[in-house]
């Protein structure tokens, strides 16, 4: 645990409860900045190149992986090679999940196929509407990901990324909110989706099909709050060892970190975590 916290800390020993759970832990984690490095382009984004070992190893000693994003699923499934995985996954007899949208799409190892909503109402209008609100807040041309079931409007390639995603918040917020629509706020992007989904509810969903004894869960950003949030009250209630991990990069800590029981360094340091994690359950 080098990495993580002096040895002792509560992390630490949150640490030692799932490792000591070992088959009957669940892992969710999240993709951008926990699995894979945040890049500039998110079509460029892909999985760590240890990715696929490091989670296949990981299954044998765990009850189940899941992949909690808010990438369209498919696309989280194409980006992650995540269909392979769950391939030497299913030889073990373990499932993989992919969440995405923030819970509102899934695919799994068992089932290949992406089972969501269609696109909700108003987005069509929304991003008709979308540009002169740009234009007026000085955000024109910024790079608009096309998600399906919702939009993200990336800032990262503007001279001031961060003080401009602050800049557009009020107004995205109104204009997503016309539309019967809400903003979930990232890094350098704001996507705008329908209410009613996030992360918290996956894992809630997940926590029924899966009743596993012991959950850790990784995200590095905003959209994983709920995911957090959730765990700790399911850990509070059951009285079940859960594991927040918050993926560090970048200069600045975001509001996850104070949630999270360690910190590790981006997509090497969780895949760190989790080989130390395969090891110590091996030895269980
Ligand atoms: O829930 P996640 O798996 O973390 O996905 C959240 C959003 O991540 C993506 O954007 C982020 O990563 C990009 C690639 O590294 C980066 O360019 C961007 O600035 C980040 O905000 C993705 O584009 C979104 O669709 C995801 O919902």
């Amino acid at each position: 645990m080098a990495e993580l916290q002096p040895e002792g800390t509560a992390g630490d020993q949150k640490y030692a409860a799932v490792v000591a759970a070992g088959a009957e832990t669940l892992v969710g984690l999240d993709f951008d900045g926990t699995l894979s490095p945040i890049v500039e382009d998110p079509a460029a984004a892909r999985i760590h190149e240890d990715a696929a070992s490091v989670l296949i190893a990981l299954a044998s000693r765990v009850k189940a992986l899941a992949i909690v994003t808010g990438r369209p699923a498919g696309q989280v499934v194409e980006l992650g090679g995540l269909a392979a995985i769950a391939d030497a996954l299913a030889e073990m007899g373990k499932e993989l999940y992919v969440f995405g949208q923030y819970g509102n799409e899934r695919w799994s190892g068992s089932d290949r196929v992406v089972v969501g909503p269609p696109p909700p109402e108003g987005l069509a209008t929304f991003e008709s509407a979308l540009p002169e609100v740009l234009s007026a807040h000085g955000a024109q041309g910024a790079y608009i990901e096309e998600k399906g079931l919702a939009v993200g409007v990336h800032t990262r390639r503007f001279p001031d990324p961060d003080g401009l995603a602050e800049r557009l918040l009020a107004p995205l917020t109104s204009l997503a909110a016309e539309h019967g629509l809400m903003i979930e706020p990232g890094k350098q992007v704001i996507e705008v989706r329908a209410p009613g989904m996030h992360k918290g509810r996956a894992i809630s969903t997940l926590v029924d099909e899966v009743s596993p004894g012991a959950i850790l869960f990784g995200g590095d950003d905003l959209g994983d709050i709920e995911a957090f949030e959730a765990i700790k009250a399911w850990g509070k209630t059951t009285g079940s060892p859960t594991l927040l991990v918050y993926s560090h990069a970048g200069p600045d800590r975001g509001p996850l970190a104070d949630l999270a029981d360690v910190e590790v360094d981006g997509p090497e340091g969780v895949l760190g975590l989790l080989r130390e994690l395969t090891r110590d359950a091996a030895a269980v």
